[in-house]
């Protein structure tokens, strides 16, 4: 049992350590997790309010199917647990990642009053299992609550597959998948996606 949750412990830190060389956790925001058990559900999240460029023995600690520690520690859960919460308990997906950056804030912001974005006619959302000259992908785009379990309950309407992701205006993105390689394959389609369609637009205005 301990080397199972060593493991999946690493393998999120390995996750972390990637997000991280991108520059994807400015002022301490975002937040990660791996499933680590399913009956009864355990996860291990972010502690909340740290550098999550840095590493240390103190970056993870594990929850239950509420988001409440399962392990006596002093760490406190990221604050945005639950929406993580609502992956594990809607799919079988087995990890899922929340980052805040400028394009991905920058594209809610213009699409939010549609409370979506459809991106098409790109090769690269052959990274989200849609292989169709004309396959399109959307990213739906919630209001950004304060209130946590609010955020979650909105958040998870749109938690209906093992993977998938969902924007929050002028907050970040939260994408799952079956496993870490998968999310993480969401997470850099998606931030490549909005980078691109954020240059394209300056572009076309000093045409
Ligand atoms: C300065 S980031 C504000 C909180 C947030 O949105 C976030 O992603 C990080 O919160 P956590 O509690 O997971 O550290
Ligand atoms: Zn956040």
């Amino acid at each position: 049992m301990r080397t199972q949750l060593d493991s999946c412990w690493r393998e999120l830190a390995e996750v972390k350590r990637e997000l991280a060389q991108r520059d994807w956790f400015p002022a301490t925001s975002g937040n990660l997790a791996i499933k680590a058990g399913s009956n009864p559900l355990t996860f291990y999240v972010t502690a909340s309010g740290k550098d999550k460029r840095k590493e240390t023995a103190e970056d993870f600690l594990l929850v239950d199917q509420h988001g409440q520690p399962a392990e006596e520690t002093d760490l406190r859960p990221s604050a945005e647990t639950l929406l993580h919460t609502e992956v594990y308990s809607r799919t079988e997906a087995g990890c899922s990642l929340h980052v805040h950056t400028i394009d991905n804030n920058i594209i809610s912001e213009l699409y939010a009053e549609r409370g979506y974005v459809t991106f098409t006619g790109q090769e690269i959302i052959k990274a989200f299992g849609l292989w169709d000259e004309d396959a399109s992908f959307t990213v739906p785009i919630i209001p950004n609550y304060a209130d946590i379990p609010a955020l979650a309950k909105e958040f998870g309407k749109h938690v209906r597959e093992d993977a998938g992701a969902v924007l929050i205006r002028n907050h970040g993105i939260t994408v799952w998948g079956r496993d870490a390689f998968e999310a993480k394959k969401y997470l850099e389609a998606c931030e490549f996606l909005f980078s691109y369609h954020v240059k394209l637009l300056q572009c076309r205005n000093f045409q």
